[in-house]
């Protein structure tokens, strides 16, 4: 485990020591949430809390941190001397990893002494914004291949260590079923898989050699890259000789790995090939800078694929590289008197949502059909017997008040206590992820232009901001 308490940004610290001098008895809740959704999506995975909670487990600083920060000459000891005897303090709520959230909903909030609330922001959204952006895009991968397994390939093409051994659980979480990344499954507990690199078959005099020594290996893992020269004249018929020897010697083969060219096409023929051989088993594997838009098509045209090795546009969320999540004052608290604070800016749609909350999803009444979310104030009680007034929470909308009736309630920010932290397996979340999803409206989980799912605030919720936005404006006056 590594310490990382020093990965933050300059300005924590700086601002945490003003606020140990200026505010030492104030609490603050800080919400993390995001306003867009990447690709175009409406909802963003969310991922990363496990490696939250390790990192405010283990937060603390070194006496070379010290030394350091000394050196910098920018804070004054008695908060250098605070930081040395470190004590994590705070209180966390969040909703549970691989749970499908909406824009503007608090998925983590952190309550505690201010200035050490302050200096998690950075390192918290670093987690959260990459675990959820990748998981995100495993999900809108999974929808995509409709059911076929997805192996993970990214590792040589992930930004960097972190991001290869992190996205990999993420795009775990977000649907994948297996990684050729062996740290990975080993720190995760994920299952491996893999094929060959072409390398294998070039280095050997023929294909055929090369074929046959991996069968020699991996009698019953025999998947064969076979477009190293030539798919359909050299590849399968050489791959089908082998499978034929491995089936006499009691072995039946895996099938094989196409990595370019017309995809659709050579697995369509590959398929005829195999079947008519007496492999109808035999799986046919493509890889090749595959993404959502592309696999999408490839099942359209009918391809015969049974499983998709994706790389590059999975591990670094090509197509929409940055989750903007971000870390936002909600309210100050000083001998239990709460102050609801909001960021009000020239831009609207960063206008934020005050106080302390709590987020609800509502499903028809006696389902499990969710068909809204609801931002409600830690203080209201939210039930669904009753009417309940309510307002978009999209500061951007023209905003009327809407009346609910008839649904059911479950809040989804939950206490995360780090001593006790309830450790999931990454496929227990994937599982949970994957129940989530079923109870949301179809409409919103398709990849082009899904249908926006509402998320409502309460009256009171929305009366505070409005109130909070006109003070704000006279203040600014
Ligand atoms: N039938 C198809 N429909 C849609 N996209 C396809 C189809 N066949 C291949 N592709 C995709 O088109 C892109 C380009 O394929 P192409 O074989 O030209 O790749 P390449 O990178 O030039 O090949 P190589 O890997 O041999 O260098 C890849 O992302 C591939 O997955
Ligand atoms: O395309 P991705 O989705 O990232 O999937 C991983 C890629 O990694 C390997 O390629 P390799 O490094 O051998 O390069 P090449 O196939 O592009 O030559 C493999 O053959 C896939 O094509
Ligand atoms: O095992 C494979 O086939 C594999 C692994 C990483 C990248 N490309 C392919």
């Amino acid at each position: 485990m590594r310490n990382l308490s020093l990965l933050t940004d300059l300005y924590e610290f700086s601002m945490a020591n003003g606020f140990q001098q200026d505010l030492p008895a104030t609490n603050a809740t800080f919400d993390v949430f995001y306003r867009r959704v990447p690709d175009q999506g409406s909802f963003v995975i969310a991922a990363g809390l496990q490696q939250v909670v390790d990192a405010v487990r283990d937060f603390h600083f070194t006496t070379s941190d010290i030394t350091y920060f000394r050196e910098l000459g920018l804070w004054s000891d008695a908060f250098l001397t605070s930081l040395s005897q470190f004590q994590f303090n705070c209180q966390l709520r969040a909703v549970p990893e691989g749970t499908p959230v909406f824009p503007r909903e608090p998925l983590l909030t952190v309550t505690g002494p201010i200035a050490q609330a302050q200096l998690l922001e950075t390192l918290v959204l670093n987690i959260l914004n990459h675990q959820s952006l990748i998981a995100t895009k495993a999900r809108r991968l999974t929808y995509a291949a409709a059911g076929r397994p997805i192996m993970e390939f990214g590792a040589r093409r992930a930004q960097g260590p972190d991001s290869a051994t992190y996205g990999t659980r993420a795009a775990v979480i977000g649907g994948a079923t297996s990684t050729s990344n062996v740290q990975a499954g080993k720190q995760f507990n994920v299952p491996v898989a893999g094929t060959m690199a072409h390398s294998w078959i070039e280095a050997f005099p023929d294909e055929l050699t090369a074929f046959r020594r991996w069968a020699h290996y991996y009698p019953d893992n025999s998947a064969l890259l076979v477009d190293t020269y030539d798919v359909l004249n050299s590849g399968i018929p050489n791959a089908i000789t082998v499978f034929k020897e491995l089936r006499q010697a009691g072995h039946e083969p895996v099938g094989i790995r196409i990595d370019s060219g017309d995809v659709a096409v050579l697995a369509e023929h590959a398929r005829k090939m195999l079947d008519d051989a007496g492999f109808p088993a035999a799986k046919i594997t493509i890889s090749n800078a595959l993404d959502e838009a592309i696999i999408t098509s490839l099942l359209q045209q009918g391809a015969p694929i049974d499983n998709f090795g994706i790389g590059e546009k999975l591990i670094t969320s090509a197509s929409a590289p940055v989750l903007s999540g971000v870390y936002k004052l909600a309210a100050t608290e000083i001998d239990g008197q709460l102050t609801p604070k909001i960021k009000v800016s020239a831009s609207r749609e960063k206008l934020t949502l005050p106080g302390k909350k709590q987020v609800y999803r509502l499903y028809h009444a006696g389902t499990r059909r969710a068909f809204a979310d609801l931002i409600a104030l830690e203080t209201e009680t939210i039930m669904g017997t009753s009417t309940l007034a309510v307002y978009n929470s999209d500061p951007l909308s023209l905003n009327h008040q809407q009346r609910l009736q008839n649904f059911d309630v479950e809040p989804l920010l939950m206490p995360v206590v780090p001593s006790d932290f309830d450790q999931r397996s990454v496929q227990q979340i994937q599982a949970d992820s994957q129940g989530r999803l079923a109870e949301l409206p179809a409409a919103t989980q398709r990849l082009v232009n899904p249908d926006s799912y509402p998320v409502y605030i309460t009256t009171d919720l929305y009366q505070l901001q409005t109130e909070l936005v006109a003070k704000a404006v006279v203040h600014a006056n």
